[in-house]
């Protein structure tokens, strides 16, 4: 047995007795909160309350709602799949068979992505440990910008330099920029071979992005440059944005002997494109991206596996197309394996993760004894019934994503994942279906490049993919492939989070608008999905999807107890009823483990506090909007839009953000809804103890209890934005005249007599 899969075995067995005693009392937990939920239903219908119908009804089906998501997110918890890939063993087995990859790298506008990061990403591509003969790298530039290519053009060259250098030294990460941040100079020891390279390639990487960025500052390319390659010649034509011809540069022919780079050693292909546009066709965002560079790969490499990233998730682990191929190649289960996704990791995080980007993720390695090694394939496959991170259930991201892929229906995210190109291109799965690696490229060995260019302009007008990422990975999962939900302890790929509220929350209403559009398209998974996909998948789905109604009964938790509170109308039992149990239950069981969880999982508490507040945030800012939004389009009134997240800020705002100080500066309707709720919960609570002061009456206090403690939470969740209205006077607090607006309609709202 090698070293790695010994220490696979010993963490099984670590863990099986712990195992087996936390399945069983996470059942019963799980089981009590479900029996919470029945009593509060059970109480809300008794409780029949004719003279405020509306807010009566508004509550039961706020607390119905509620009580079917969490069935609905129960749905992924108990089945995890852990994998281990066994690369010695694929390298022994596998190494002269090994497929082609081809690597799709995404950008769309230079100022919001500049070349320079988005040149990151494709160096730390080209860099994988992997015979570079079988890479390739394609580049899609919606911006169809000439800084862009004139950036690509720079990269071939300086890859010359880097890929060896990485290689030889066998560093990480084989992003430039990334890897000189992290390991700024090699001082001890100044004359080894090591330290003499560094600097020199630390000089050529300087002076390459300088000529980047001077060009860019320039705003234009000079006649000299331009003569060193003919592509500038595409940019002699009339080219905006949204309308202009298509574009195919291949920088780097990897057929070509002479393509070497400094050891002598063959490059991997490099390939610039930009997808014709016109004002009169719909372009589909980065899907249409995709399928463009789909047609154009299948025409110049066609490799039989392909990785989409987005510009600015560079490859944090040189390893990782082997680990994939570990499970792609698995003599058992590989043939049926359509897709691995990876999660999404970012290196911009603040200490306490402000915004929420990154709940804790899962990294043990617990099972059932079932896993099967005698079987000897190049990967293991564990079924896992519970995980430590169970409790993190305040909606953790990994747990869900890593448990719908327990059923084999992992989600594709849109990056950081690797695709078998016929799943993706259509082709249904059947049993029993043989799969060949070694497609050959025959296809093309007498094409120029010129040739080879011009056919990939003109292939594939056919739109084989759907729109979305995930309803992609849907309709893959449905024609009968299986994907997997891998997350490996060191991060497969990093990218750049953002860094202000504003897109933190633009980011989260495009994709629950998305996702919901999927819920009421024809692909429902409960619909497209059924008899196709497991049930538990279905509902995993679903977490997602179901995004934006959750935003309906939020809003109503936050509004109409703290109004009837104002009001002197109870909504919650007193505290003396046994009627009281099941909500107090519900609420603290589920709040102190999912703290403790945090705790034991080296979070921070104030981390944990954020996760609670940036989903309170999101789901009655983002998700609102975006049911809106939804709502709006059902009835032609407004068109799906893509909202680039950018990626470079002001200093400014930089340096709060590192300070964990949140960012509002700006006059999104967003932060109107957020504002407005932060002071009529305000508003309520101050207006309710005044009444008391004037009029004590104990029997009220202990009718309200309940409204006062969540008015009370509500409150503190909102500190920030009280913050940012009234205290900070810096650029990014909230501006005046949106709390001038805030502050009249909560008013308004206080006013309006109940009945
Ligand atoms: O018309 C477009 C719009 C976007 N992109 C690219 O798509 C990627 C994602 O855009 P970004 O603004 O960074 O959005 P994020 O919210 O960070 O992206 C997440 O959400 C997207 C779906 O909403 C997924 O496609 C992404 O993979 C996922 O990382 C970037 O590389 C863009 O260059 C295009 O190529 N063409
Ligand atoms: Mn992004």
């Amino acid at each position: 047995m090698g070293k790695e899969e010994r220490e696979v075995e010993e963490l099984y067995e670590r863990r099986e007795g712990i195992n087996k005693f936390r399945l069983f009392s996470l059942r019963v937990f799980s089981s009590s909160i479900m029996v919470g939920i029945c009593f509060i239903w059970y109480y809300r219908i008794i409780n029949y309350n004719y003279r405020l119908l509306g807010y009566w009804i508004g509550m039961f089906l706020s607390e119905l709602f509620f009580g079917l998501y969490w069935i609905i997110t129960q749905s992924v918890r108990w089945n995890f799949i852990r994998f281990h890939p066994f690369k010695q063993r694929l390298s022994l087995r596998y190494e002269k068979k090994l497929p082609r990859v081809d690597i799709f790298v995404f950008t769309a506008d230079p100022k919001m992505e500049p070349p320079t990061l988005v040149m990151n990403t494709i160096l730390s591509a080209m860099s994988y440990d992997y015979p570079s003969q079988k890479l390739s790298v394609y580049l899609s530039d919606d911006g169809a910008s000439e800084f862009t290519f004139y950036a690509l053009m720079e990269t071939s060259n300086f890859s010359k330099f880097w890929i060896p250098f990485t290689k030889k030294f066998n560093i990480e990460p084989r992003a430039p920029h990334v890897y000189f941040s992290q390991f700024s100079s090699s001082s001890n020891d100044d004359d080894t071979e090591f330290s003499k390279e560094f600097l020199a390639i630390k000089k050529l990487y300087e002076e390459m992005k300088k000529r980047i960025e001077s060009c860019i500052e320039l705003g234009k390319i000079s006649e000299e440059t331009r003569k060193l390659h003919k592509g500038f010649g595409e940019w002699n034509f009339n080219i905006k944005k949204h309308d202009h011809h298509s574009i195919v540069q291949i920088l780097i022919d990897g057929r070509d002997p002479s393509s070497v780079d400094n050891d002598g050693n063959q490059l991997p292909t490099l390939v610039y494109m930009s997808r014709e546009k016109r004002p009169q066709w719909h372009h589909n965002f980065k899907a249409g991206a995709l399928n463009a560079l789909l047609r154009v790969s299948s025409e110049i490499t066609n490799a039989p596996l392909i990785l989409s990233l987005d510009c600015d998730m560079y490859s944090n682990n040189a390893d990782t197309i082997r680990e994939i191929l570990c499970f792609f190649m698995d003599e058992t289960r590989g043939d049926e394996l359509a897709f691995v996704q990876f999660p999404q990791n970012y290196d911009n995080l603040t200490k306490n993760d402000m915004y929420a980007h990154s709940p804790p993720a899962i990294n043990d390695v617990s099972k059932e004894k079932n896993h099967d090694h005698s079987d000897n394939s190049v990967s293991s496959f564990v079924r896992d019934h519970c995980s430590n991170e169970y409790w993190l259930f305040v909606l953790c991201f990994k747990v869900e994503l890593a448990g719908v892929g327990g059923f084999g229906a992992a989600l594709y995210c849109g990056t950081g994942c690797f695709h078998r190109r016929e799943s993706i291109c259509g082709r249904k799965y059947f049993k029993g279906g043989k799969f060949d690696w070694d497609v050959q490229r025959e296809k093309n060995a007498h094409k120029t490049i010129e040739d080879m260019e011009q056919s990939a302009k003109i292939i594939g007008l056919i739109y084989g993919c759907p729109v979305e990422d995930i309803v992609t990975g849907l309709a893959i999962q449905c024609r009968g492939w299986k994907s997997i939900y891998y997350n490996p302890k060191r991060y497969a790929f990093v990218g750049v989070a953002p860094t202000t509220l504003e897109f933190a929350l633009v980011q989260y209403k495009r994709w629950c608008e998305g996702l919901s559009q999927i819920f009421l398209s024809k692909y429902c998974p409960f619909i497209y999905g059924h008899g196709k996909i497991k049930l538990g998948a279905q509902m995993g789905y679903c977490i997602y999807l179901l995004w934006a109604p959750l935003s309906l009964p939020t809003i109503c938790y936050t509004v109409v107890p703290s109004l009837c509170l104002l009001n002197g109308v109870p909504l919650f039992p007193e505290v003396s009823s046994p009627w009281f149990l099941p909500f107090a239950y519900c609420f603290i069981a589920k709040s102190v483990y999912s703290l403790s969880e945090a705790l034991i999982h080296g979070s921070t508490l104030k981390a944990w506090w954020n996760i609670q507040k940036m989903w309170l945030f999101r789901r009655t800012s983002a998700f609102f909007i975006a049911l809106v939004d939804i709502i709006k389009r059902k009835l032609g009134l407004s068109e799906t839009t893509f909202v680039l997240t950018d990626k470079v800020v002001t200093e400014d705002i930089l340096n709060r953000y590192d300070e964990e100080v949140m960012e509002f500066g700006s006059s999104n309707l967003m932060f109107n809804i957020l504002s407005t709720l932060a002071l009529l919960n305000l508003f309520c609570l101050v207006g309710w103890v005044k009444k008391l002061v004037f009029d004590f009456d104990s029997k009220a206090i202990e009718q309200m209890i309940m409204q006062v403690l969540l008015c009370g939470i509500i409150i503190v969740v909102n500190l920030p934005i009280y913050n940012a209205l009234f205290i900070r006077r810096d650029k990014g607090s909230i501006p005046t005249f949106v709390m001038v607006k805030s502050f009249v309609l909560a008013s308004i709202l206080c006013l309006i007599p109940l009945y």
